[in-house]
């Protein structure tokens, strides 16, 4: 879909880069020419992944860091490092946390613990990164992973679902305070993308009613590489009049909910049923 060297020259930072579909945009960016760095909270996670991708594309550069992204002086730490070998390009908040709980139950440190990493880890890595920019006179690049909840909320996930929303209004903020200062920021919300992480905390065994791909209009999950793709474009100085946005690539899943059961069912009638509800 891309040139080769889309991305060359440009340094980009995933944060929980190391599993999932954090991994894949970044090996997505290695494939393009990018710098790429990760960082997540466990090592030897990151290193096993920058191992994978030296082999996979020899040549590569992929850098490694530790950081909670949930404390900002590690954040600020964690730009210092990166800053030394030159300045970011690309900033992509990736890293998040949640689980199913109904929310009267939860404890304020569950609350915080999805906040923490979505919202103020998110916030610590813009504000870490564009104080950079704007001093340097450079410009600068934020995407953020939110989801579909920021638009309809979601039930037994109101933590993810409010941090969520809390980054957006972060990007439309931030599109139009540090616009001027040719920083763009934009969201990207995906819809059933399998990963580990995501269906272990989602998905539990046994808690499936019917095929996920059921409640998806275009019947199918997806792909690593579609959603990889639109991180492509965003990184890109192709896409530098995009700023504010909000992305959402979910197969239409999450516009299903107005019409309810009856007119999702509609999806799969024959003929025959069209013609006997006509009828009567
Ligand atoms: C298509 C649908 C849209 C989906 C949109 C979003 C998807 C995703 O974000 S998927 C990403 C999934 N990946 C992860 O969640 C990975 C990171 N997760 C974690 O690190 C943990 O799951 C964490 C969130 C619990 C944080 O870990 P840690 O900081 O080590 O926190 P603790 O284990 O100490 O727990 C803190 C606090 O939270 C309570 N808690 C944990 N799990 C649950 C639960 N399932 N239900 C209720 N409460 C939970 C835990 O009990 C602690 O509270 P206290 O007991 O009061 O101390
Ligand atoms: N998969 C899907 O279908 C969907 C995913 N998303 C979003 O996509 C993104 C990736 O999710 P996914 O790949 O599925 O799940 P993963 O669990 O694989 O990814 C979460 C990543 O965040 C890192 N992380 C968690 N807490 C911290 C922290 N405090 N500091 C730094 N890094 C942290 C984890 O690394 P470590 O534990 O080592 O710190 C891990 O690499 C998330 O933003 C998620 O909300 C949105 C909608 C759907």
């Amino acid at each position: 879909m891309f040139r080769q060297d889309l991305l060359a020259g440009k340094k980009i930072l995933v944060t929980g880069g190391g599993t999932g579909l954090g991994k894949s945009i970044g090996r997505r960016y290695l494939e393009l020419g990018a710098h790429l760095v990760i960082c997540g909270r466990r090592l030897a996670v990151l290193d096993a992944t920058a191992d994978e991708f030296r082999a996979e594309l020899p040549g590569a550069r992929i850098d490694t860091l530790t950081c909670d992204v949930r404390d900002a002086e590690q954040v600020e730490a964690m730009m210092e490092r990166l800053w030394q070998t030159g300045p970011l390009d690309v900033l992509v908040n990736n890293a998040a946390a949640n689980f199913i709980a109904r929310t009267e139950k939860l404890s304020a440190r569950a609350v915080d613990a999805v906040l923490n990493i979505v919202l103020h880890g998110s916030f610590y890595c813009a504000i870490a990164a564009g104080r950079r920019w704007i001093e340097a006179g450079r410009p600068g690049n934020v995407i953020s992973t939110v989801s579909a909840p920021v638009i309809t909320g979601q039930a037994f996930t109101a933590p993810s679902a409010a941090a969520k929303a809390g980054v957006l209004a972060m990007t439309r903020s931030l599109a139009v305070e540090w616009g001027p200062k040719g920083i763009r920021l934009n969201c990207v919300a995906p819809g059933l993308f399998p990963t580990p992480g995501a269906w272990e905390q989602l998905f539990p065994p046994g808690s499936q009613v019917e095929a996920q791909e059921r409640g998806v209009p275009l019947r199918r999950l997806g792909e690593h590489r579609e959603l990889c793709d639109l991180y492509a474009y965003l990184a890109a100085d192709g896409s530098g009049y995009m700023t504010g946005d909000l992305i959402v690539m979910d197969g239409g899943r999450w516009m299903q909910g107005a019409g309810g059961p009856t007119f999702r069912a509609m999806q799969d009638w024959n003929d025959a049923q069209w013609d006997a509800m006509r009828k009567k």
